[in-house]
């Protein structure tokens, strides 16, 4: 199949047929009955999705999973069984009418702005802007919310591994054992991708999404074989000659030449140990990668001169256990060691992979020491965002047929910043962005050159001139008239979207610890009609 069959198909590829209208909170529909209920079927909405902070103590965000949002727009519909079991579920007062409603009820007078996947974004700015009737608009909610928050979240996980690690180190996912359930897995797979991970262990994902599939072999592979009587075949054809060759003379004889140089004693290796891994080089002899506990190193380098004996080069070995600094550099200098004694320079550069509960810090902190890891396998921590497991995206009315909407709030933080408005990227002369700007989608957007007032959106005396180099309007159309309006771009795409972006951000808001925050600002417009909505809203108290 071609690289361009590979991407259509892709493109048709659903992430989970479980995704549909029902997947969705209870009140949504009740909501929905009493907003029909009370003639509000012709009331026009807008509602915009955002979080307010920034997950894993950082200072950005990666928004992803506009892909899904897109695809459930197009698919939203009622089919007859889910009218079926509404009618059971909900009261029995519920006018058969509305039942008819909902039947026929489609995204087509649905309107999605968006920001693009894969784009750093920040708190407050919304992601998605959702304008149509009230009641539709209003049904798309938990939906949109659970398809984004994970996503992002899982993006931005995976991009700040890739940060710590740095760009010459690959990164593997194998988290699906470990993920919350065999969506979040599958979700795991394809965020982890886009954020910036080089492959998966997950076969579904790499089939649905076309990511790279990658991985090694378990202890249990290991732990099969006793003894050397437990090789099934001693033969593998020589790659050119096809001449049969003996495997295991081959390296019996290699772990006694080796054992001097690497200064291990054959005594120390397990035979065990040994049958399992000429037996995965006889499967693989053009991958073999394999896992090495602590003691496997003089079996590996044995195996892996029996099968260069064959005219096969070998892949690498996995590290589990133990310390993976120490351990790496160990077997890196084993590794060079073998490649001078034997005038072999290509054993130098054997790929190291690391596993075992490895985290952010874990990484930080090998990079500390010194390692020689060329690959890091990562579960359980990636999949399962353990250090922060959700993002809390929200989707807030902001206007309705036309009038702006606040939520109040004792907590300034989550008062909303109420309206249709746009949100503007403005960047500085070095190219980096410096603010992100929300104003009233009346006012005109701020111009290249132009000195523009940017206001801290509730503390009066924050405000600070910009005179931008560059100005991006953050939000495109992407779903209007019942169709998707911009095709969403490959994963690939995106996964270089996001890398792209993140390289706007300046230094000091990336790094790991005490990051500076990015500005979020208003403009002076803005900032005085939320003010003046807010009095407004805000009743005022009797004392006594
Ligand atoms: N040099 C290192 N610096 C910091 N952390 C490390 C280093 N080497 C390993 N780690 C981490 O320390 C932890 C070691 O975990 P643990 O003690 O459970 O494993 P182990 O005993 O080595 O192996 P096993 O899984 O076989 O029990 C892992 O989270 C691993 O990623
Ligand atoms: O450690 P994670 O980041 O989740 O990465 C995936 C882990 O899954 C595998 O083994 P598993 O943990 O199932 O067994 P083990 O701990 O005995 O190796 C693998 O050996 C890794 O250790
Ligand atoms: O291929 C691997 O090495 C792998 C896959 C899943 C989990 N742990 C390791
Ligand atoms: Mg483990």
């Amino acid at each position: 199949m071609s690289n361009h069959d590979l991407t259509c198909k892709h493109k048709m590829a659903r992430q989970n047929g479980i995704v549909q209208p029902l997947l969705t909170d209870l009140y949504q529909i009740t909501m929905a009955y009493a907003y029909w209920k009370s003639g509000k079927v012709n009331d026009v909405a807008v509602f915009d999705l955002f979080f307010r902070n920034n997950p894993f103590q950082g200072e950005f965000t990666i928004f992803a999973g506009l892909e899904e949002c897109l695809k459930f727009l197009q698919n939203f519909h009622y089919s007859d069984s889910d009218i079926e079991y509404l009618m059971q579920t909900l009261p029995g007062n519920i006018e058969p009418e509305f039942f008819a409603y909902l039947k026929d009820l489609t995204c087509k007078d649905i309107k999605l702005s968006a920001i693009e996947e894969g784009s750093v974004v920040f708190p407050r700015v919304p992601l998605l802007r959702v304008e149509g009737p009230l009641i539709i608009a209003q049904l798309l909610e938990t939906t949109l919310l659970t398809l984004v928050n994970f996503a992002s979240l899982m993006a931005t996980n995976a991009a700040r591994y890739r940060m710590v690690a740095g760009k010459n180190v690959s990164l593997l996912e194998f988290g699906l054992r470990r993920a919350q359930g065999p969506d979040g897995g599958l979700s795991a797979s394809k965020y982890a991708y886009i954020g910036g991970f080089d492959g998966t262990s997950n076969v579904l994902a790499g089939k649905m999404f076309n990511i790279p599939v990658k991985g090694t072999h378990a202890h249990s592979f290991v732990t099969s074989f006793s003894t050397l009587d437990d090789i099934h075949s001693v033969i593998l054809r020589h790659a050119e000659t096809q001449e049969p060759c003996n495997l295991l003379d081959l390296a019996t004889e290699w772990r006694n030449r080796v054992s001097s140089v690497i200064d291990i004693s054959p005594e120390e290796a397990s035979d065990g140990e040994l049958a399992a891994l000429i037996s995965y080089a006889i499967a693989f002899p053009t991958g073999f990668l394999a896992l090495v506990d602590t003691s496997g190193l003089l079996n590996f380098c044995a195996v892996a001169l029996a099968l260069n004996d064959c005219g096969y080069r070998a892949v690498g070995i996995r590290i589990d256990s133990g310390d993976l600094a120490y351990l790496s550099v160990l077997a890196r200098e084993t590794f060079e060691q073998i490649a001078e004694a034997f005038k072999l320079p290509w054993f130098s550069k054997l790929t190291i992979v690391a596993s075992n509960d490895i985290n952010e810090d874990t990484i930080l902190s090998l990079n500390e020491q010194g390692h020689k890891i060329d690959c890091f396998g990562i579960g359980t921590h990636l999949v399962t965002c353990q250090r922060q497991p959700a993002l809390g995206c929200v989707y807030k009315l902001v206007e309705i047929n036309g009038q702006p909407r606040i939520k109040l709030s004792q907590d300034v933080g989550k008062v909303t910043i109420p309206g249709h408005k746009e949100a503007y990227r403005l960047f500085g002369a070095d190219g980096h962005a410096l603010i992100d700007l929300l104003q009233r989608s009346s006012e005109p957007a701020p111009g290249v050159g132009q000195k523009v007032l940017c206001r801290h959106p509730f503390q009066e005396s924050k405000r600070a001139y910009v005179i931008p180099s560059k100005v991006e309007h953050l939000y495109k159309v992407y779903w209007k008239d019942g169709r998707v309006c911009i095709q969403p771009k490959p994963l690939l795409e995106v996964r270089e979207r996001v890398q792209s972006s993140l390289r706007t951000l300046r230094q000091d808001i990336k790094r790991n610890l005490n990051p500076t925050p990015y500005k979020v600002a208003v403009s002076d417009d803005l900032y005085n009609f939320i003010h003046d909505l807010w009095l407004q809203n805000a009743p005022i108290g009797e004392l006594s």
